[in-house]
């Protein structure tokens, strides 16, 4: 796997969408949406349920060819995805599954580095089903990682996560992204993951980007920190949910 080497000399934003339209019956789920995400940034999606989040996310991957729109889109050719459900095959052990569709004689070894990376050393012989939770999805950031993405599209990987595995997945996935450096967009319900993962933090509202927040902490970032969660009320509001204020 590579490191961030000269990716950055280049301009090109890792997504773009200029009018993006995207149509369910007589409803615009997507309102003429613009979009960019630079290179090698960390970007988080919230917004309510049906908002449109997993639709926004499905068109930038590309995966959406039956869905009626229009506008522009451009994102780069090496793109990974990442969803709630590792979607392991299980037919096929760990490492087959994470070096699945890769040419070349390095292929297995560079999936090895990518297990060990993501603390999975010694289990590329295991059935997907011997693996945890929080263990295959694991192996699914390995799967992602290993094809050197420029661009990483994660919907809620960390949905069905306990709270305790969760955290750590969280710590896992900022350390490989530090090292790394794919842009990324992490659509999330989870206003407290957006602010610890991502710089920058979007509201999907109405078909439309309704918030833009840049989060201007050091990473790694603590919850207790007043700035914190001055975000979090600020996200908390955007997505009309009141927040007791805790005097102290
Ligand atoms: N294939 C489809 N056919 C018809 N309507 C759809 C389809 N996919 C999504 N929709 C509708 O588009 C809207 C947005 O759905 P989407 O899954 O993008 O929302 P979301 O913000 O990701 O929601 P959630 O947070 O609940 O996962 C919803 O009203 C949904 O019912």
């Amino acid at each position: 796997m590579a490191t961030h080497t000269g990716r950055l000399t280049d301009a090109r934003p890792a997504i773009r969408t200029v009018g993006l339209v995207r149509r369910f019956g007589d409803r615009d789920v997507l309102k003429k949406l613009d979009l960019t995400v630079a290179q090698g940034e960390f970007t988080a999606l919230l917004g309510r349920s049906g908002s449109g989040k997993s639709t926004l996310l499905r068109a930038v991957a590309r995966l959406d060819h039956t869905v009626e729109g229009s506008g522009e889109l451009s994102v780069p050719d090496r793109v990974s995805l990442s969803f709630q459900d590792s979607r392991l095959l299980p037919w096929l052990r760990v490492l087959d599954n994470v070096v699945l569709g890769l040419r070349g004689p390095g292929a297995r070894e560079r999936g090895l580095t990518a297990l060990a990376e993501v603390g999975l050393e010694g289990r590329d012989r295991s059935w997907p089903h011997e693996l945890s939770g929080g263990e295959q999805q694991r192996a699914a950031l390995a799967r992602a990682l290993v094809r050197d993405p420029e661009l990483l599209l994660a919907d809620e990987p960390f949905g069905a996560l306990d709270a305790l595995t969760r955290l750590k997945m969280h710590g896992l996935l900022r350390e490989l992204y530090e090292r790394h450096r794919p842009a990324v967009l992490l659509v999330t319900h989870d206003v407290d993951e957006a602010v610890e993962l991502a710089d920058r933090v979007l509201v999907l509202e109405d078909g439309l980007i309704s918030v833009d927040l840049r989060i201007d902490l050091p990473s790694p970032r603590s919850r207790r920190e007043p700035r914190f969660q001055e975000y979090r009320d600020t996200l908390l509001a955007a997505l009309g949910v009141a927040q007791p204020r805790l005097s102290h």
